[in-house]
């Protein structure tokens, strides 16, 4: 039996985890902010010591891509201490670290999608953030899995899936960028990924890359959201050059997925996964 620890369990991702049906040779202990605060190292070190943890999840952050950009200090004070808070207790204990990155440590140049082994060159405070609390990882840790995934969406917390299902559900009209192409992946996929690098026990350390195939602009995005939700309102979508943000986001954050699917299986593409979270969503 595998025991394993997650944290920030009330995230998205954290929720998606809870509700994998798969738990067959794996024990779950879940925190959340108010259980365990990744800022606080004391407090982090003395839940974890002792505890014959074999995983550690990490799936909290600061998130608000907007905010970060004011909140910075916030940001990094999470996102990057807070990483390598994990990474140095992960280090004391024997417990291998699973951390989850982002798409935005990419300046969005490339023509082609972005390989684990591609230049990072953040261009918003989340982004930078981000890439601190991975380079942090790399100093502190050897047994360690950096997932970066892109344009996460579940049926929980906040996200763009929800935005649009819940303006569409008011009959709003949303004006959508056609400007940033990237690839939307469903946090259920990504849970599966995790559990097969838990399972597995055997997958090289390092940086992987994890989305589904394909891509679209956040344009594309939503009309296939409400392709799947209420196609009569598909005209409620509609194309802007740019949607004005105060942080900047990447032109093009396609992920390359070679070494992925190498260790693990063929990806299924964006439309696929986009079905299958609405097939749930209708069956509940
Ligand atoms: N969302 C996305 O599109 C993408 C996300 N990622 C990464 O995936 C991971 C999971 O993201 P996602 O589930 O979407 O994020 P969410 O914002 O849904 O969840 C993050 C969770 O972390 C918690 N948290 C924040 N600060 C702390 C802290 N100091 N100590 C403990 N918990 C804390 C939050 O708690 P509270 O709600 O109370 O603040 C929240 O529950 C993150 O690392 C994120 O950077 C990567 C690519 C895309
Ligand atoms: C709500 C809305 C957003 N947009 C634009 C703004 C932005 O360019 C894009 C996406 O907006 P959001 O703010 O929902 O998404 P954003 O916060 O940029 O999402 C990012 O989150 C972090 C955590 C990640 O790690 C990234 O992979 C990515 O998923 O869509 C519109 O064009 N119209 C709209 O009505």
């Amino acid at each position: 039996m595998k025991k394993i620890v997650v944290l920030g369990a009330n995230g998205q991702l954290g929720k998606t985890i809870k509700n994998l049906d798969e738990f067959d040779g794996v024990e779950f202990h879940f925190f959340s902010r108010v259980d365990l605060d990744i800022t606080d190292k004391n407090k982090l070190a003395t839940i974890l010591a002792n505890a014959g943890f074999d995983y550690c999840i990490n799936c909290a952050a600061y998130t608000n891509v907007e905010n970060a950009e004011e909140n910075t200090e916030e940001a990094f004070k999470i996102n990057a201490e807070g990483a390598r808070n994990i990474a140095e207790v992960c280090n004391t204990n024997g417990i291998k670290l699973i951390h989850i990155s982002t798409d935005y440590v990419f300046d969005g140049k490339n023509k082609e999608p972005y390989t684990v082994n591609d230049i990072t060159n953040p261009i918003n405070e989340y982004g930078k953030s981000k890439l601190q609390g991975e380079l942090y990882i790399k100093e502190e840790l050897d047994h360690y899995y950096i997932i970066r995934t892109s344009w996460l969406y579940s049926l929980y917390g906040k996200n763009f899936l929800k935005t649009v299902i819940g303006k569409i559900e008011n009959d709003e009209v949303l004006n959508i960028t056609t400007e940033e192409e990237g690839t939307p992946t469903s946090c259920i996929d990504l849970s599966e990924f995790i559990l097969h690098i838990i399972k597995e026990d055997t997958l090289p350390y390092g940086i992987y890359h994890f989305s589904a195939n394909g891509s679209t602009t956040w344009y594309g995005f939503a009309k296939e959201i409400v392709r799947n939700f209420k196609p009569e309102k598909l005209d409620n979508i509609k194309p802007i050059e740019k949607f004005k943000t105060r942080a900047k986001r990447p032109n093009y954050s396609v992920l390359d997925l070679n070494k992925t699917e190498e260790f693990y299986k063929e990806l299924l593409s964006w439309e696929e996964n986009l079905r299958f979270v609405f097939k749930s969503y209708k069956n509940k």
